[in-house]
């Protein structure tokens, strides 16, 4: 693990060669299988799938541009010869590899198996985005454009049946995909990423040290030391107890794992020769741009302790859990294994569990089996579809029909490419699942920890005349329990952005531990004190007072990235990789959020300025 993050190649970017067996219009010989794998399938947690007559599920999504050099030569190479058998694979393969060279026609699989295709759809090239499906005419509102028969999607079910066969209870895939840990990676990797001040106090400087005014105006330089330096410590082979202690990272890695357990049947079909999902398979991408493929170098510089510590932490987990499987299938019988006797990698793992993470469907499934009736599934052609927040299409499930439907949601013009929306997500799931960034993004969010010292300092470097949110009054207390930003079990991590743009939990205690009345802040509802519009509850100068606090976090979040906005134009524009040109497009955004939201928050203060000077004349 020592080499993960510390400029010597990433392991999961290893290619990989499986030369198994193959189906239909593979090659004879194995080609590399998992050059550069994704991550990103995504149950949308804030989208509920509806169970009624009609019912609408979220999807997911991949990146496929990034290839790797050679295998994007031997692609080109084979393309003019599919011009007039494969159209999806020709139109832009260069950049979009699939995984075959030679795959089936997918859309003549879907048909011929019952499924159907709208005739005015095809598939085709969407530039950045990969390939998507396009109209090639005006559709109106209300259209059926895809209709998959129950058999077509690709899912976990097990059988009961004493016969042999992977997908029967008790098979060596039923075992390996019941290894996949169910809870949290927390419970493999141990570790709760807290920095502790105390306990690393070289951490304090520069932010923390001196004078207050030193937080807001630390010169560039040092604080990017100090971000290299909890880098650093991110990114060493055992990382401490702590890691950072601005930007709190959290701990969505388990959602995602169970992308691994219908990534491990994804990885069964593909291995088994004569798959009936074969030419759903070989049409998938040959790989994904997702940091757990990007080189260390790529990841640091995402530069956001978050997510940095996201792909450290799927990354462990797919190197223990391949260890872990090549020790359980060692002595498994050949026709009982289910890669057909073929070793899995990290690698390997990864490219299936980024193919369904970044393009499985949370439905609703029609079997005691499927238990909370939310599963997981791979909808071949479906999902050809990208992602925006205002969708043109919708996938449906209606009572009584068996089949997978994608409606038009409105009338779609001519060339339109047909969207879904993957869910209201952040920046950081898209980039950890889906390999892109979404610009504008209005669920995008930072994730600080809420530290009394360093809220101490931005406080009082705002102007505050005093705080105390290291040492709070008794019923001060009382307020930050109820908000469970202290004592045990206290949830410390708290967002700036997203729709609330400040966490109602931290503007509560802000407001609380900064206010200047304690009967009025003891007599306010919790709830009124964590909502930002309206009135400011415990009046004029507390709330400029908290809104200024807030606004000296943005200003501490931003010069904890070691780069400006400035610096990452001019690096975008450079020839750089995929991968760093997502890296940096992430971290652009991030701070241009942070941007927006001190922005709003100074013409908020701004006003309440106002409102004091009209108070005081009046
Ligand atoms: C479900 S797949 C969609 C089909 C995919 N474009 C392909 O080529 O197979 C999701 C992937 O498509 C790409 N994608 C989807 N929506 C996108 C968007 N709005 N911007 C950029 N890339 C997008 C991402 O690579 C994402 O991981």
């Amino acid at each position: 693990m020592a080499e993960f993050w510390t400029g010597l190649p990433n392991p999961l970017r290893t290619p990989v060669r499986l030369d198994g067996p193959y189906s239909c219009g593979a090659p004879a010989v194995g080609y590399p299988l998992f050059s550069r794998p994704v991550f990103a399938f995504r149950s949308n947690p804030d989208i509920p799938v509806v169970v009624a007559s009609r019912l609408v599920a979220m999807a997911s999504a991949t990146s496929s541009k990034a290839l790797l050099a050679a295998t994007a030569g031997l692609l080109s190479s084979s393309t003019s010869s599919l011009v007039h058998r494969r159209p999806l694979t020709c139109s832009a393969s260069t950049y979009h590899p699939r995984l075959a060279p030679y795959p089936p026609d997918l859309v003549r699989w879907v048909r011929r198996e019952g499924g159907f295709l709208h005739p005015e759809l095809r598939i085709a090239d969407g530039g950045t985005d990969g390939f998507g499906l396009v109209a090639a005419g005006h559709i109106p509102k209300g259209t059926r454009l895809v209709a998959l028969p129950e058999h077509l999607p690709l899912r976990l079910r097990w059988s009961d049946g004493a016969i042999g066969g992977a997908d029967r209870s008790g098979s060596p895939l039923f075992e390996l995909v019941n290894r996949v840990p169910g809870n949290a990676l927390r419970s493999l990797f141990g570790a709760v990423f807290w920095i502790d001040l105390e306990e690393h106090p070289s951490l304090r400087t520069p932010l923390l040290s001196g004078s207050s005014k030193t937080v807001i105006n630390a010169p560039a330089a040092q604080s990017s030391d100090t971000v290299a330096h909890i880098l650093d410590l991110l990114l060493t082979p055992h990382p401490p107890t702590f890691l950072s202690f601005l930007f709190c990272p959290s701990h969505h890695v388990a959602e995602e794992l169970w992308a691994m357990r219908l990534g491990l049947k994804l990885l069964h079909e593909r291995a088994k020769s004569g798959s009936f999902w074969w030419p759903y398979i070989s049409n998938l991408p040959e790989g994904f741009n997702i940091p757990i493929f990007f080189s260390g170098e790529d990841v640091k510089n995402i530069q956001y302790a978050p997510v940095i510590h996201q792909v450290n932490k799927r990354c462990r987990f797919l190197l223990d859990f391949e260890k872990m499987a090549k020790c359980m299938l060692e002595d498994v019988d050949p026709e009982d294994h289910p890669f057909c006797g073929q070793d899995v990698t990290s690698s390997s793992l990864g490219w299936a569990m980024s193919a369904v993470s970044s393009r499985a469907f949370r439905l609703h499934g029609e079997t005691l089996q499927d238990g909370s009736g939310d599963v997981p599934m791979l909808l071949p052609l479906i999902d050809m579809c990208n992602h925006s927040f205002h969708p043109n299409a919708l996938i449906v499930q209606e009572e009584n029909n068996p089949d997978t439907l994608v409606v038009s949601e409105m009338s779609i013009e001519k060339d339109a490419p047909i969207t879904l929306n993957y869910g209201c997500l952040s920046n950081d799931l898209f980039l950890l699942d889906y390999g892109f960034v979404m610009s504008p993004n209005p669920y995008d969010h930072v994730e600080l920890k809420y530290d009394a010292i360093l809220l101490d300092a931005a406080s009082v470097a705002m102007g505050a005349a005093a705080s105390s949110f290291s040492s709070p009054n008794d019923w001060q207390k009382e307020i930050l329990s109820q908000l469970n930003l202290l004592g045990d079990g206290a949830l410390l991590k708290v967002n700036l952005g997203g729709l609330e743009l400040v966490d109602g939990r931290l503007l509560a205690a802000l407001r609380v531990v900064l206010a200047e009345n304690m009967e009025t802040a003891r007599q306010c509802d919790v709830n009124t004190l964590k909502s930002l519009p309206g009135e400011a509850p415990l009046g004029l100068s507390t709330e400029t007072a908290a809104l200024r606090t807030v606004i000296a976090l943005g200003v501490i979040a931003l010069q904890h990235f070691p780069t400006k906005l400035m610096d990452d134009e001019s690096i975008l524009k450079g020839n750089i990789s995929d991968s760093m040109k997502l890296a940096v497009q992430f971290r652009m955004h991030k701070k241009s959020m942070i941007i927006d939201l001190m922005r709003e928050l100074t013409r908020s203060v701004k006003m309440l300025s106002k409102e004091t000077l009209t108070a005081v004349q009046s």
